[in-house]
């Protein structure tokens, strides 16, 4: 399967409207669902803005392509040939999705779930038909980061996964085809970093400020140009021996939520969709900073797609 000719995005907040617009700019009419109609107004913006940003990238567009905008799901889903379930993420909204999915699309119908890391086995459990359903595990902004992670459940059939990964080539993005484990490997790395950001936070070792600097600057610069494993390399695996042998014993060993992210949730202060979180935003402050992110998002990989992968 290249570009499916016809997609259902099913959730349109953070992440739906710029698969969405990318699926559009490959030629895929695509139908974007919601179950609210301002989630689906603000997603009309998104998609405009997420489509502008492929015009910055020099995307060219395939002709026929189309972003509508659905309340009911079975028009949504209508002649679908590709599903993409983005609702939140807890399993039992996603199983309750799945289940109404299937009911509604042709038994062949690939149906993808864009998890942050829930099992896909355990997605699958009450499913009629789990051997045409995949992990397809986008990074944020989707539009954007030239990577999906692909992860097959214990039912889903070789012909599927070659099909996903034979899409995500399609966008000219990296296929990560994984084997199922919780958080799958972005967020399980990502997770650590956050984990240990949040410790030193909570200890008031570090400030927001200079964890963001540190993490950009000493680690995320490096790591854009050099993977983990290579930079063990550079760095000396004996010198990653000296500095773990005292180091890691004193690492976060935090297996809960961490305390202030958990307070700031219940405070419904969830970061820049509620202009409040790990920053306070002033009038007009969410806006500048999303900008300020996608300028620097395309300035960076139009200058790594001119480096050679090290
Ligand atoms: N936010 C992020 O950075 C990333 C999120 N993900 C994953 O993608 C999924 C979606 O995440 P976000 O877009 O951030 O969530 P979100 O909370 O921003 O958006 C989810 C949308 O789904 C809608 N929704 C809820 N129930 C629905 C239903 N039954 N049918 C249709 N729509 C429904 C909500 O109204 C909301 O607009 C989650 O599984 C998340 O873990 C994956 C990669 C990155
Ligand atoms: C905090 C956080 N959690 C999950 C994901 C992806 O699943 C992301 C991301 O893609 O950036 C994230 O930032």
């Amino acid at each position: 399967m290249t570009i499916p000719k016809t997609s259902a995005v099913i959730g349109s907040g953070t992440m739906g409207p710029g698969i969405a617009a990318l699926l559009a700019r490959y030629g895929s009419t695509v139908r974007l669902n919601d179950i609210s109609e301002e989630a689906l107004t603000r997603a009309e913006t998104a998609c405009s803005g997420a489509s502008a940003v492929l015009d910055q990238l020099q995307i060219p567009t395939v002709p026929g392509g189309s972003v509508s905008y659905e309340l009911d799901l079975t028009a949504a889903l209508d002649g679908a040939d590709f599903v993409i379930e983005a609702v939140p993420e807890t399993i039992e909204l996603k199983k309750s999705v799945l289940a109404q999915i299937e009911a509604a699309v042709a038994t062949d119908v690939v149906i993808a779930t864009n998890t942050s890391g829930i099992p896909i086995t355990d997605m699958a459990a009450s499913m009629a038909h789990p051997e045409r359903f995949i992990g397809m595990h986008w990074s944020n902004p989707p539009h954007l980061i030239p990577m999906i992670e692909v992860i097959r459940g214990d039912q889903t059939s070789t012909e599927v996964e070659t099909a996903l990964v034979e899409i995500v080539r399609a966008f000219g993005y990296e296929a990560v085809v994984e084997k199922e484990i919780p958080g799958f490997i972005e967020n399980r790395v990502l997770y650590a970093i956050m984990r240990e950001c949040l410790s030193l936070l909570e200890q008031g070792v570090a400030t927001q400020e200079d964890l963001d600097t540190c993490v950009k600057w000493g680690i995320g610069y490096k790591l854009a140009v050099i993977g983990p494993m290579r930079l063990l390399d550079m760095a000396g695996l004996d010198i990653y021996t000296s500095v773990s042998s005292y180091l890691n014993p004193d690492l976060s060993k935090e297996s809960g939520i961490s305390p202030l992210v958990r307070e700031l949730t219940e405070q419904n202060r969830l970061g820049m969709k509620t202009e409040d979180g790990m920053y306070p935003y002033g009038e007009g402050d969410v806006a500048a900073k999303r900008a300020d992110i996608l300028r620097g998002l395309v300035t960076v990989r139009k200058a790594l797609s001119e480096i050679k992968p090290v």
